[in-house]
């Protein structure tokens, strides 16, 4: 499991350990890690141009003795100052006493650093961290600004400076990074969009900080999904093994039904039962899918259902769904049709999984704010509807309600921003409910395999929603390796 922890985590974390440790320790292994990410960038640190871009706490530290050890090696290093009274002093005389330069504000200052970072083989961001709060001031902007239109590789530490290190949040000008060192543990900012973009790869270096059990975030890797995917055993049948419900599709939206299938049944459910207006069309593309027109509470018995997508306004059957005392996943349409009290009273497992367009209707607020705050949005959403909530989206982002980590999902690519990919995602992620999995788990495992499949089926070139349900049976063979 990958985890991220709170700035307020962290900060208690480097406390306890600085009080073991002599004085600047940590910082000097913070220090020698950046330095060794940015010798691998350079290549050849000898003769190399380096420009440190300082601010006035000890992110800028960081970035002095990270110069002064590259300085050490034969690197020509400069930091700018942009705050020069306040700099770290121990890292400025590190730099200074390894040949390093430094340039202060003033007069000229700006138009020598665009000199600089014009002609720098690397830039080292170092202008706050976990420290920074609000958005870059407008000094520190502008040499954001220059990083960015240098072509000189970037390297942030910690964090790339002007991001919301808790939220992923950006709130104005910020360093677009193309390798962020980060010590001690990933912060949630690192996973999140649109922060998350802003970090280019991330590198993680060990200072030896204890953190807690229980993190902020935490992204399944393959041995986590490999763990909680079901598998038959002697004793399986294809009723033991679980039985999914779909409740989809509509005249005007067959293809939604016949996704939502294709899906369900590549997702270890012993079988797949279709209710809804287009069996006609799931039966002669998956013959092997049960059907029945008597509406969901009639159909027969199901492990979970999956109610919603391509449904149109047929309020009814999301009702029927919702009264079953069954784990139900609530997809598209479902989400404008369920009623948020019977959502809350419900006593089995429920899993909303909206886009950020959805989430925003059901939240009243715009799209670009619940993009803007993906992870403020998925709290509150489970928090309203007593609900697990998937957010989809370039960050998938899954919470339980009663707050608690949130799961944030790792594999995918935009390739999956496809018509009818939310679909397969949908019948997928409810046919791991009917094997037996929890509402976060199936919502996280299911986002994890479909990420994967996306990755498979595009390999850099478009595809299709089905060829995304045909490549999930691949990306689970790839994750029980
Ligand atoms: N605390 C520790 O033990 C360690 C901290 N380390 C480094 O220290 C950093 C945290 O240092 P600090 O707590 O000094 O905080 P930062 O260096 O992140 O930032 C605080 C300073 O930046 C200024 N600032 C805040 N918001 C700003 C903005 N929007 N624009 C421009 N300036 C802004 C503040 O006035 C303050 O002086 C970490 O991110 C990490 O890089 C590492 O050395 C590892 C050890
Ligand atoms: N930019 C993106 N990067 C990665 N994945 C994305 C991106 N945009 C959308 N997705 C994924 O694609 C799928 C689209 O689902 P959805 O919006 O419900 O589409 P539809 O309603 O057409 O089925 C979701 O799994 C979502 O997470
Ligand atoms: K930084």
């Amino acid at each position: 499991m990958r985890t991220a922890y709170s700035v307020e985590t962290v900060r208690t974390a480097e406390r306890e350990l600085m009080a073991r440790l002599p004085e600047g320790a940590l910082m000097q292994r913070a220090a020698a890690g950046l330095a060794a990410a940015c010798a691998d960038v350079l290549g050849r640190v000898y003769g190399s141009r380096v420009v440190l871009l300082v601010g006035s706490g000890d992110n800028g530290g960081d970035a002095l003795y990270a110069g002064a050890r590259l300085a050490r090696r034969g690197a020509g290093v400069t930091a700018l100052l942009l705050a020069p009274e306040r700099t770290h002093a121990g890292g400025l005389a590190a730099l200074r006493g390894a040949g390093g330069n430094t340039v202060t504000g003033g007069d000229g200052f700006l138009g020598t650093a665009q000199e600089l970072i014009g002609r720098a083989d690397l830039v080292v961001d170092g202008i706050v961290g976990i420290g920074g709060k609000g958005g870059l001031r407008p000094d520190a902007a502008t040499l954001a600004g220059f990083a960015a239109g240098s072509r000189a590789v970037v390297v942030a530490v910690d964090l790339p400076s002007g991001v919301e290190a808790d939220t992923g949040e950006v709130l104005g000008p910020a360093v677009h990074a193309d390798l962020t060192v980060t010590f001690g543990t990933h912060k949630p900012g690192l996973l999140i969009d649109p922060a998350r973009e802003y970090a280019g790869s991330v590198r993680l270096v060990d200072i030896g900080l204890d953190l807690p059990e229980r993190a902020e975030l935490e992204a399944l890797q393959h041995a986590d999904v490999a763990a909680r995917l079901p598998a038959p055993g002697a004793e399986s049948d294809k009723y033991r093994r679980g039985v999914v419900g779909i409740a989809a599709g509509s005249a005007r939206y067959p293809g939604a039904a016949v996704l939502a299938v294709s899906g369900a049944l590549r997702g270890g459910a012993g079988a797949v039962r279709y209710v809804g207006p287009a069996a006609d069309a799931v039966i002669s593309r998956f013959p092997e899918t049960l059907v029945s027109d008597l509406g969901p509470a009639r159909a027969g018995r199901v492990q979970a259902w999956v109610v919603g997508p391509g449904a149109g306004d047929d309020a009814s059957a999301v009702a029927e769904v919702l009264e079953a005392e069954v784990p139900v996943l609530v997809d598209a349409d479902g989400l404008r049709l369920a009623d948020r009290a019977t959502v809350r009273g419900r006593t089995a497992p429920t899993l909303l999984t909206p886009h950020a367009g959805e989430a925003a209707a059901l939240l009243g607020v715009s799209r670009e704010s619940v993009e803007g705050a993906r992870l403020a949005s998925v709290r509150e959403l489970a928090a309203r509807y007593g609900a697990t909530v998937l957010l989809k989206g370039s960050t998938t982002l899954i919470a339980d309600p009663g707050g608690g980590v949130v799961r944030v999902n790792p594999t995918g690519t935009a390739w999956l921003a496809t018509a009818g990919s939310g679909d397969v995602l949908s019948g997928l992620a409810g046919s791991l409910l009917a094997s037996g999995l929890s509402a976060s788990d199936a919502g996280s495992v299911g986002a994890y395999l479909h990420g994967l499949a996306g990755r498979f089926a595009a390999d850099g070139a478009p595809v299709g929603a089905h060829d995304v349900a045909e490549a999930v049976r691949d990306a689970w063979r790839d994750v029980m390796g």
